[in-house]
């Protein structure tokens, strides 16, 4: 089996129909990535996400856009948010990127793009939640198509241990292990890893022809 059709197979057990791979013909699609990371969590787990997308990924360090990027965004298929929780929200640096969208909502230039939203934290909770809202009412605001996670892990589902531990479908959460060698749980970032794969369908089939 190809790689390729290795991934839709997984797509489809995540239960997304590769509508597209029926035709045979797949429009190539750009998925931009944009994130802030203070300490490199948050962009492990974007890197994380581009993996499992594949070509059509794109990461953008928001402190660092180039007009090129920009473009990009607004070419963009589908955008991908990722930003740390700090002091219970999206991180302000994050926040900024989002508010330098100068005429885009007003001009409807990000309307039904694919929307979906990240965040690292601290703590089990660590307000986490607050951060995916403000992602997601950004999303909302410019008439984005909000995508969240499906996987429902243990306890509900013993044999799907350490998938989606902090039981989060509004967007994808993941808990740094503070101090640890291994500060990201294999566990997060094989979350993460199925994350990516399911906007990349929700994403391909919104544009299926
Ligand atoms: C200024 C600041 C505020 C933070 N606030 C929170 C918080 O509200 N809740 C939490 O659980 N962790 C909090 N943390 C921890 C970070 O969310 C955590 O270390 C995260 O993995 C950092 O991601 P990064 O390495 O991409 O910057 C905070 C960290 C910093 C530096």
């Amino acid at each position: 089996m190809t790689t390729a059709n290795a991934r839709w197979e997984e797509t489809i057990s995540l239960g997304v129909i590769a509508v597209s791979q029926q035709s045979g013909s797949m429009k190539k699609l750009g998925i931009c990535i944009p994130y802030f990371s203070g300490f490199g969590h948050t962009k492990r787990i974007a890197e994380t996400i581009a993996k499992a997308i594949g070509d059509e990924a794109r990461l953008l360090d928001v402190e660092s856009l180039s007009d090129a990027d920009w473009q990009a965004l607004d070419q963009a298929d589908a955008i991908i948010f990722g930003a740390p929780t700090y002091m219970g929200s999206a991180a302000a640096r994050f926040s900024l990127f989002l508010e330098q969208i100068d005429t885009r909502w007003e001009h409807g230039l990000w309307k039904d793009k694919i929307g979906a939203g990240f965040t690292t934290a601290i703590h089990p909770s660590g307000d986490k939640l607050a951060a995916l809202q403000r992602l997601s009412i950004f999303a909302a605001q410019m008439g984005m198509i909000w995508v969240g996670p499906t996987d429902i892990g243990a306890p509900v589902k013993p044999d799907h241990p350490g998938l989606n531990r902090d039981g989060s479908w509004l967007g994808l959460m993941v808990t740094e292990q503070l101090g640890a060698d291994e500060d990201l749980l294999s566990e997060d970032l094989e979350t993460a890893r199925r994350f990516g794969l399911r906007v990349l369908a929700a994403t391909q089939r919104w544009n299926a022809q």
